[in-house]
């Protein structure tokens, strides 16, 4: 059971709307709410009903009020054994979280072609829910600074298989060297996580009053650092998974007296039962979750617009393009003529428009992965890489096979596969129609393609 700590508790009493009894309630109940987003390019909103062990009924799922894609599922099925959650076609967010998709479409202009920073990024719910907003011509930076957790920030919008985006790997004062650059910028800070003690009693037990001091200093030097690469009248979102006010309405606070920023206000129907905050000094409005109102863990979220003006000068650096003739060893796989191909060892593929943008990212950053990686080109032939069956940009004719739940997980799995293929060669293997990464057969052998570190190590399956 889920008990919160009283020093947390006293420190809530403050705040309006903020009902004591309920709070403690609905944490010692353990009601766990599982929400996911659907990737709208790879997954139709009528395909919500066929995630592997749900049993659906006419009143579920129900759609999370403040996002287009967010849908509330009766049970947590086993995702890990569900093809389709490796297939990209959608991603476990906690529901509260969603309510970004409200700053970005309120005051994100999202009409128009935009460069967006998500600074904090890994493992990728707010990137993979960004990247399904904004237009194709945009680009998306999704920083994160541990390296570890990189990694699976790259896997998450791998399978999410969109071109537009590059991962990096910096610290948030290397992005003063990308001075007024962006157009939106998005910190989802580090805090003491007091909103997820419901998912993870275990967060219980490090939190303190010490904790919530040491995370509001982190959140106002990643602020600091980052806030140059902001152009002027660009959009800032910062959000928290902490209720302490702390890191949440003092920093909103010290955004608007100590940086110039100016607050910014969001439409929110009564019916979603929202708290709306003003911070004390300066009125910055934000935006709170508690669990015992919305169907969610707790979250805060105010926006904010850029006044200062900063240098606008950076270096470039033209990254490495392909030859004519590994591109040409491309056309039987996918169409070239809307995409920059590059060269970095392997071949990769950024929307042709986004080259200059990019070699400004390329310069300033540590750039750990950029659009889609295609493979490498040896003896004139692709050996494609698992990014491109994930991406979407493959002809239609590319040879797949259609795969049954239970070698989809065997493939998943990288264990040998049985079924024999119509074709020979390089081909993908597919789940529903939804492409899960490549295979090459070769006359009596197929041998299975599938990453090494994605493959699933769970024992079982869908039905365990
Ligand atoms: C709340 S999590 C981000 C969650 C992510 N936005 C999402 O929606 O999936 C905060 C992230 O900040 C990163 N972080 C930790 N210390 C940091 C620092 N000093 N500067 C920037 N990011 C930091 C953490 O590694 C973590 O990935």
């Amino acid at each position: 059971m889920a008990t919160v700590p009283a020093a947390l508790i006293h420190s809530l009493e403050q705040l309006p709307h903020f009902d004591k009894e309920a709070f403690i309630a609905v944490h010692a109940a353990e009601e766990k709410v599982t929400s996911v987003r659907i990737n709208p390019v790879k997954f139709g909103l009528e395909d919500v009903a066929h995630f592997s062990g749900v049993q659906l009924t006419n009143t579920n799922p129900v759609a999370v009020p403040w996002s287009q894609y967010g849908f509330y599922l009766p049970q947590r099925p086993s995702f890990t054994f569900d093809p389709l959650f490796h297939a990209g076609c959608y991603y476990v967010q906690e529901a509260s979280s969603m309510f970004l998709e409200q700053a970005l479409l309120q005051h994100g202009q999202l009409e128009q072609d935009q460069k967006v920073l998500d600074l904090c990024a890994a493992p990728g719910g707010k990137s993979t829910h960004i990247q399904s907003l904004i237009s194709a011509g945009s680009l998306l930076v999704s920083n994160e600074v541990i390296k570890a957790r990189a990694g699976i920030l790259k896997q998450n919008l791998t399978r999410w298989g969109a071109a537009n985006t590059v991962v990096t790997n910096n610290d948030p004062q290397h992005f003063a060297r990308l001075a007024g650059f962006f157009d939106i910028m998005v910190v989802d800070a580090p805090c003491s996580g007091s909103g997820l003690f419901r998912r993870d009693p275990q967060a219980i037990n490090v939190w303190s009053e010490d904790a919530v001091q040491l995370c509001c200093g982190r959140q106002r030097r990643i602020l600091a650092d980052a806030l140059p690469a902001l152009r002027s009248g660009g959009l800032l979102v910062y959000s928290t998974c902490s209720y302490s006010a702390e890191e949440d309405e003092a920093i909103a606070d010290w955004l608007v007296q100590d940086c110039g920023m100016e607050p910014l206000q969001l439409e929110v129907p009564a019916e979603w039962q929202i708290v709306t905050t003003s911070a004390p000094a300066s009125g910055p409005k934000g935006y709170r979750f508690f669990p015992d109102k919305t169907k969610g863990e707790g979250f805060y979220l105010a926006c904010f617009r850029k006044k200062a003006v900063d240098d606008t000068r950076y270096k470039t650096a033209k990254p490495e393009k392909a030859s004519a003739k590994e591109v040409a060893a491309l056309a039987t796989w996918l169409d070239t003529s809307q995409l920059e191909v590059l060269k970095e060892g392997f071949l990769y593929a950024l929307p042709a428009h986004l080259l200059e943008a990019y070699s400004m990212v390329k310069a300033n950053l540590y750039v750990q992965q950029a659009g889609i990686r295609l493979g490498e080109v040896m003896k004139d032939k692709l050996v494609p890489d698992h990014a491109l069956a994930l991406s979407g940009l493959l002809h239609d004719d590319v040879p797949g096979t259609d795969l049954s739940l239970e070698d989809a997980i065997r493939y998943l799995q990288r264990q040998d596969l049985s079924f024999v293929p119509e074709k020979r060669g390089w081909q993908t293997v597919r789940y529903k129609g939804h492409e899960l990464g490549w295979i090459n057969a070769l006359g009596n052998r197929l041998n299975n393609y599938y990453p090494k570190e994605l493959r699933i190590l769970k024992q079982g399956g869908p039905d365990q």
